[in-house]
């Protein structure tokens, strides 16, 4: 499973190097490639390239500028490469997003779905002269999850598809005006946060003010997933905070899906307010006793298997002192592929854990995702193994149990969740075969 992407933007004083530190807040979003768009003289000028945002970009090639928008990329379409990396943009427009549209290949063949949406949008700019009005035109027939930022010369819009799939928030620093995938880069800027963009909503941002229009109202259907995994634990989603989401799943692990052990253990970092939840609930003491080694980085959002298990070898060391005879209750905050488990798992029974009681803080992941994340087929899930003996066996446990979805709804707080790759049930607009889009997505 991959997972989705961070864009920010700004409008204002010192916008481009405001971008930047943005993007470095909202590194855990993508890890492949970062760039930064700017107007200069009437015109974008682009910078990007591969890697984590100090890699990928250099402050001293960076222009001030009054307006910008940047993107972290975690790729759920094309390639990991600099032409494929956002903002992508031509002389008149940049664009910058996180999600997947659904259904771009209803409208030919493009390396992305980024290309697709600075295609559809340039096309209709100039059938209209308008961007607000191109924009509401690609709301109409785009289907699927999408935070997008784009910029001109004029304006920043800002729009987050009628589902609300991802989040994105409006907020102001120093008497700039900004817009971020989440609420916590902004606080941490030093900066006030005005709001979530209410899904299906279009803002327009330019230096005398930000106007709002609502274009779409449809019941909302946010990834859950940014409250189990993607978004940081400090941010808060539609006026709800992850951290207390993420406690609360564990909470509700401990009541009803108990263990017996000696010690409650984390999977850092995403697992880290669960097991505290689960240790709190259930009375059993927690130990930090897996090390996550200080330059690694997230596994799940890596482009390939191979890439993945090459962050998970050096990820994880295990203090075999807390562990060395004891029965552990090891919590992580999602199983999709296996990988972590099973190398965790080798790992403290080598560190001398006698038992180890898998608890997992959301439902079994059964069906792909087409809206953000990174995970296109039914095959790779190791959910679709069987149930959770088989499962247990194949990741070595001694027992596995996950959330049920009502739990998972209760802890978060919120039931207006998209919830496709525990049910199955997509709440997009189209109708799509299941097969057909494990073909056109998978890479
Ligand atoms: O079953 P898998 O396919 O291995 O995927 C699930 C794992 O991947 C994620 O962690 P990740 O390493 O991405 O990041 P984290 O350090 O933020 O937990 C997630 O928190 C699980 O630990
Ligand atoms: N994770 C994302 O938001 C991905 C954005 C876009 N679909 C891409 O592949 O670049
Ligand atoms: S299918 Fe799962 S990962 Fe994808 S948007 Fe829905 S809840 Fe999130
Ligand atoms: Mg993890």
């Amino acid at each position: 499973m991959k997972e989705h992407c961070g864009v920010f933007g700004v409008v204002g004083e010192d916008a481009t190097r405001l971008t930047y530190e943005g993007l470095k807040l909202l590194q855990h979003r993508g890890q492949e490639s970062a760039g930064i768009s700017w107007i200069e003289r009437g015109s974008v000028v682009t910078k990007k390239g591969l890697g984590l945002v100090g890699e990928a970009l250099d402050p001293k090639e960076l222009r001030n500028a009054q307006m910008a928008i940047g993107h972290v990329r975690y790729s759920t379409t094309g390639s990991t490469t600099i032409t494929e990396a956002q903002p992508l943009s031509n002389e008149r427009i940049s664009v910058s997003f996180n999600g997947t549209i659904t259904n771009h290949f209803h409208f030919g063949e493009f390396a992305t779905d980024t290309e697709f949406i600075l295609n559809f949008l340039s096309k209709e700019l100039e059938r209209e002269g308008d961007l607000v009005r191109a924009a509401k035109s690609f709301m109409d027939v785009a289907d699927g999850a999408y935070s997008l930022l784009i910029l001109s010369d004029e304006e920043l819009i800002a729009m987050r598809d009628p589902r609300g799939f991802r989040p994105l928030v409006v907020g102001e620093i120093d008497g700039s005006k900004v817009v971020s995938s989440e609420d916590s880069a902004i606080k941490q800027l030093g900066g006030k946060v005005i709001g979530s963009v209410h899904p299906g909503e279009l803002v327009v941002i330019k230096e005398k003010g930000i106007s709002r229009e609502s274009v779409y109202n449809l019941p909302s259907a946010t990834c859950a997933f940014e409250y189990i995994y993607f978004s940081r634990s400090d941010s808060v989603i539609d006026g709800i905070s992850v951290y207390t989401s993420r406690v609360r799943l564990g909470e509700l692990l401990a009541e009803r899906h108990p263990a017996k052990g000696d010690i409650v253990v984390p999977v850092p970092d995403s697992s880290r307010p669960i097991a505290l939840g689960f240790s709190r609930k259930s009375g059993i003491p927690l130990e930090e006793a897996l090390v996550r080694t200080v330059s690694s980085k997230r596994s799940f959002i890596m482009p390939s298997n191979e890439k993945r298990n090459e962050v998970l070898k050096e990820k994880f060391g295990v203090v075999e002192r807390a562990v060395s005879g004891k029965r552990v209750v090891l919590i992580d905050d999602s199983i999709v592929r296996g990988n972590t488990m099973k190398r965790l798992i080798a790992s403290l029974r080598n560190g001398g854990a006698t038992e180890i009681h898998v608890r997992i803080g959301s439902p079994m992941i059964r069906y792909p995702c087409y809206m953000g994340i990174d995970f296109p087929r039914r095959s790779e899930l190791l959910a679709n193994l069987g149930d959770i003996k088989r499962i247990a066996s194949e990741v070595g446990a001694d027992s596995v149990e996950y959330l049920e979805t009502d739990e998972m709804e209760r802890a978060i707080g919120r039931k207006n969740l998209c919830e496709a790759c525990f049910s199955g049930v997509y709440p997009l607009k189209g109708k799509y075969d299941l097969s057909k889009l494990e073909r056109v997505f998978s890479r």
